[in-house]
């Protein structure tokens, strides 16, 4: 017996919401590289999926699957080979207003000679909004993650799950409807992460942002998202879009303790060695 057949019927795909309650729809979504003089990489062969206004969702699957450019084809940083993303009705076709991103790389997205403030800042800014309101929101952004008093610190100053809250709280003070975060905690210790993923789930249920998180750590997946959607070896299909029936109410000791969390965690394991064994849904069922 599989985890599969242990919870069948509990990681169905997740029932469709009426339109006014989706906010990111994929449809078809399909991506592959050309460089000119270079072969192609056909990286995504389909993605349909949608994520509801407020819901968390992390996106798992094997290492070079594809989930950088499909978090990219959803920011809006990419062109399409076919399909379209959805944002709250309007296709996607560049960087959308509503949309923040989150990434790894904190030391090379936080500005060295600028303070914590002025990088928090930054986009509000740029958006045109005036210096007192952008004023504000940074204050409020930089006392959600805990970083008041870092606020006129600069990023070298600063350890590194401190530059990744500075970078969470500039995408909080933009106040995106939607929140892409690409693996944002993978170079930050262990206790840090812990930190940093509890800081997510509080900020999410408190701002009811939609959240999309991209992870390698199947973990942390689970932990976090109510839903997680697992990606197959590339090129990219959608191996199963589980959901996660854990309490809304999480913390890491009862969390990842509770048996559910095992079991959950067990499931999509398999499926991510079964992704690296090249099974696929589009060639099993054609099999
Ligand atoms: N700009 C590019 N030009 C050509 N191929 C690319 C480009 N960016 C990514 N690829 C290829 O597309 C595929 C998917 O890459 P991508 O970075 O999206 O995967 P990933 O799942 O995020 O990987 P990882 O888990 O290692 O971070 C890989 O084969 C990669 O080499």
């Amino acid at each position: 017996m599989t985890f599969t057949t242990l919870l069948s019927g509990r990681s169905a795909k997740a029932p469709e919401a009426p339109a006014t309650d989706v906010a990111l729809d994929l449809r078809n979504v399909q991506k592959t590289y050309d460089t000119p003089g270079r072969p192609e990489v056909e990286a995504i062969r389909n993605l349909d999926f949608r994520i509801n206004r407020g819901e968390l969702v992390c996106v798992v699957g094997p290492s070079g699957a594809g989930k950088t450019t499909l978090l990219r084809s959803i920011a809006g940083l990419l062109d399409l080979t076919a399909g379209e993303v959805v944002l709250d009705g309007t296709p996607v076709t560049g960087p959308p207003d509503g949309m923040a991103v989150v990434f790894q790389e904190y030391g090379r997205s936080l500005f060295p000679w600028m303070t914590v403030r002025q990088n928090v800042e930054l986009p509000l800014k740029e958006k045109g909004v005036p210096k007192a309101e952008r004023k504000a929101k940074a204050e409020r952004a930089l006392a959600e993650v805990s970083l008041t008093e870092a606020a006129d610190q600069h990023p070298w100053q600063l350890s590194g799950g401190m530059q990744q809250r500075v970078a969470i709280a500039r995408a909080v003070a933009y106040e995106p409807t939607v929140l892409l975060m690409d693996e944002p905690f993978a170079a930050v210790d262990a206790q840090t992460r812990a930190e940093l993923e509890d800081l997510v789930r509080s900020l999410w249920k408190h701002l009811g942002v939609t959240v999309l998180f991209v992870t390698h750590d199947i973990d942390e997946a689970v932990y976090l998202g109510e839903r997680v959607v697992v990606l197959s070896n590339r090129p990219t299909v959608l191996m199963e879009d589980v959901s996660v029936d854990l309490p809304a109410e999480r913390d890491q000791l009862t969390t990842r303790s509770d048996p559910r969390f095992g079991e959950l965690r067990g499931h999509v394991y398999s499926l991510i060695q079964k992704a690296k064994a090249g099974h696929r849904p589009d060639e099993d069922q054609e099999a």
